[in-house]
């Protein structure tokens, strides 16, 4: 709702009332409406002043209301009856103003922010554009350059940089409204004929055009298949080439299109999700909000190879003092060397000052005596990692909680090494450190919920969207790799190539498909992974029992390669080939075809036709497949939580939504169908043999994702 106020003797104060975030509901927009009316017909009242209640000003449309049956007045006419008043109106901006609220804003004569205060226009990341006036508005209010900056990418702007902009006329230290209320007095009786928006001309532009083609083309590079970008710089050159009138006609026609689509549905979807995980809980029962996490002043890690640098930066960044240990002389000069770099950048790109006073460097792990958590981040070897851990159980004062950066080894098993197992949790961080989103927190059977919580709680500190996950090998992430990529190789034995692959899968939306992402990370990643399974195995990579392991189908192709010394950009050749070694363009590489095609011979393979919508199914399908097994598993606690963990940690395409709310959007009878044939085709594909959970929640009417929670339920009971 909206209370209104007569205060100061003639200023109407309308606050808006919708916690948390006085989002502008059916309920807040007739509320504003009501209210404002009765300002305009109260002669006491000289001017208004808009707000909103407890520290923020509004959060935007109630995104919980689209795809209902919207009710209550429309906000379009709502911001115009706003702009046309006779009575000055000031918007009292204090916390966030974003998407729609902003849009209110626009519509108001003048606006002023606290210091505190957070502006943008972020419907891009909803599948959306701002459709309330914003695309129209903003730029005749910053000029076309900035608009389009902040409407293509959504991103939130201080309020300094908001005055810098020219988006509000004030920045205060002061209480808001009390600072509102002097202003809009100060301003009663000039006119207000030059205050609406809406009249400006857009700022001229010399070569509209050019720059219009440049944008869109950066835009739909960065864009992935995603359609709100391109549709937002569509609105933006109506607003530069259009009146406002048939503008606001153009934004509408633009929103009804996406408003619908199933990539808005996707990104809300996400929007909701991200929230969702955070309210975690697990199978022992302890959750979010009944578990407290200890605080964390003073954190160690040890191990300063890429990951290492990349979390101790990330804590550094936190503003937590982090005692940085590396054994060995050379990496730990080397690393003393790259990190302030990685600290300057961050800084810059956050607007925030250094924090190199943060780090301790030592060659001594007992440095690590007083801190209040550890996480070790060492080479991924189990030998090495379980002597850290006695090592640290001996050092850490009591108390200390224990963390591994493990991307897949056996956290209950680490835990056991250390006299008090419940401290311990994984924390698998996602390269680079210190800026992929993604955090896995790996909690074992023995796992207190204390140390969950806290590493949960550090995750957000960092910025990170932190996902609770139960033990195995992979976790959630790295597990449903391997069926994807074990898809892709079976791929190129069969005649696709890795050009074919990655390409299928970029159209898709992932931003690199998996033989790039592969080149990036090392082969030699995957390989000492399938070595430790005992998949891979020195020499059997082309005797004749090459393509069948442990009694199933297995491709030997990246062992082979790596045989080769072909690890990717780090040796210049992988699955592509490099300028140099460390090069980062790939390219096409007549050595792999022949090789390729010589493995076929030598197999008795022949090469056919595949189809991008064949590679499509047999990668994506695989790894969602396995998204059944772990919730089956109750490894992850619902298909929220793999989504976000697939699209902040692997590049899985937003727009889609994550692999399972992917996998309702096309259907779950046909996922399982084609399963199903895929299966039949290759029966010793373990991995295509369709979860017995997709199958119940099939035979249960394929409920849509939200209600998967109830048949998994069903399911654990039954065990
Ligand atoms: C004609 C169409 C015109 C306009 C279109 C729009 O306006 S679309 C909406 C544009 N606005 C946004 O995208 C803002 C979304 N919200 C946020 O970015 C953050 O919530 C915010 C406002 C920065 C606050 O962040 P904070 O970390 O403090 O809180 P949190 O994100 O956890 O949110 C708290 C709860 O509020 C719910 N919520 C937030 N925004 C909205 C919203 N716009 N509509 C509905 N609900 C919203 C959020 O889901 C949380 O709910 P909970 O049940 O507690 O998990």
């Amino acid at each position: 709702m909206a209370q209104y106020s007569l205060v100061a003797g003639s200023v109407g104060l309308i606050t808006l009332q919708n916690p948390p975030v006085n989002a502008l509901s059916a309920v807040v927009r007739k509320g504003i409406v009501s209210t404002f009316e009765r300002a305009l017909r109260d002669p006491k009242v000289k001017s208004v002043v808009i707000c909103g209640q407890n520290g923020v000003f509004c959060g935007g449309a109630d995104i919980k209301e689209f795809g209902t049956n919207m009710s209550g007045p429309p906000l379009v006419p709502m911001i115009h009856a706003i702009e046309a008043a006779d009575k000055p109106v000031v918007a009292a901006i204090e916390g966030s103003a974003l998407g729609g609220g902003l849009e209110l804003a626009l519509g108001c004569h003048y606006r002023i922010a606290h210091s505190n205060a957070r502006l943008g226009l972020p419907e891009v990341s909803l599948g959306l554009l701002p459709a309330a006036g914003g695309t129209q508005r903003l730029p005749r209010l910053i000029g076309i350059p900035a608009a389009l900056d902040l409407i293509t990418t959504g991103r939130h702007v201080t309020a300094a940089e908001a005055l810098q902009l020219g988006i509000v006329d004030q920045v205060t230290d002061h209480k808001i409204v009390d600072e509102a209320v002097k202003f809009v007095l100060s301003v009663a009786g000039k006119p207000l004929d030059a205050r609406r928006i809406s009249t400006y001309p857009c700022p001229p532009l010399s070569d509209l055009d050019t720059v219009f083609e440049m944008v869109m083309q950066k835009v739909r590079q960065r864009a992935h298949g995603a359609i709100a970008p391109i549709a937002c710089v569509q609105a933006v050159q109506a607003a530069a080439t259009l009146p406002y009138a048939q503008g606001m006609e153009r934004e509408k026609e633009l929103m009804a299109t996406l408003f619908t689509s199933g990539q808005a549905r996707s990104m809300q979807y996400c929007f909701f999700a991200q929230r969702a995980v955070s309210k975690w809980s697990i199978p022992s029962g302890a959750r979010w909000d009944t578990s407290m996490p200890r605080p964390v002043h003073k954190a160690a890690v040890i191990g300063l190879g890429t990951m290492g640098r990349g979390i101790t930066v990330a804590l550094a960044q936190t503003g937590l003092s982090v005692v940085a240990v590396e054994t060995q002389e050379k990496q730990l000069m080397e690393a003393k060397q790259a990190m302030p770099g990685m600290l300057e950048r961050g800084a810059r790109r956050r607007g925030v000052s250094l924090t190199l006073h943060k780090i301790t460097y030592s060659r001594d792990i007992r440095a690590v005596a007083d801190v209040d958590l550890v996480i070790e981040a060492v080479f991924e070897d189990m030998a090495l990692k379980k002597k850290v851990f006695q090592q640290l159980s001996d050092i850490c004062k009591p108390g200390t909680f224990l963390c591994t950066n493990t991307s897949g080894l056996d956290v209950d098993h680490l835990a056991s090494q250390t006299c008090n197992p419940e401290l311990v949790v994984g924390m698998h961080f996602f390269a680079p450190a210190h800026v992929m989103k993604l955090l896995e927190v790996v909690y074992g059977p023995r796992s207190s919920p204390q140390a969950v919580a806290t590493a949960m709680q550090l995750g957000k500190k960092m910025g990170k969207v932190s996902v609770a996950v139960g033990n195995c090998r992979g976790f959630v992430g790295n597990r449903m790799l391997k069926p994807y990529v074990e898809q892709a190789f079976f791929l190129l034995e069969e005649g696709a190539t890795p050009e074919q692959v990655d390409g299928a899968l970029e159209e898709f939306g992932f931003s690199m498909g998996v033989f790039k992402v592969s080149d990036l990370s090392g082969l030699d990643v995957g390989w000492r992974v399938r070595m430790a399974d005992g998949f891979a195995e020195p020499g059997a990579s082309s005797g004749p029992s090459a393509r069948v392991r442990q009694g199933r189908r297995y491709s030997p192709l990246g062992d082979l390669l790596c045989e080769q010394g072909r690890f990717g950009q780090k040796t210049g050749q992988g699955w592509y080939q490099y300028d140099k070694p460390g090069g980062r363009v790939a390219r096409s590489d007549p050595w792999l075809h022949s090789f390729l095609a010589e493995y076929r011979t030598r197999h008795g393979l022949v090469a056919r036709r595949i189809d991008n919508q064949e590679v499509l199914e047999r990668c994506l399908y695989a790894l969602i497949n396995e998204g059944f097994r772990i919730l089956e598993d109750g490894i992850a606690a619902g298909p929220e939580d793999i989504d976000l963990i697939y699209v902040f940690g692997y590049g899985w395409p937003r727009h889609r939504g994550g692999p399972m709310f992917y996998a309702g959007m096309v259907g779950l009878t046909k996922v399982l169908q084609r399963l199903e044939h895929y299966h039949q085709a290759h029966p010793d594909v373990p991995f295509m043999q369709p979860c017995s959970l997709l199958r119940r929640l099939v035979a249960s009417g394929s409920p849509p994702v939200h209600r998967w929670r109830e048949v998994i339920k069903k399911v654990h009971s039954q065990l």
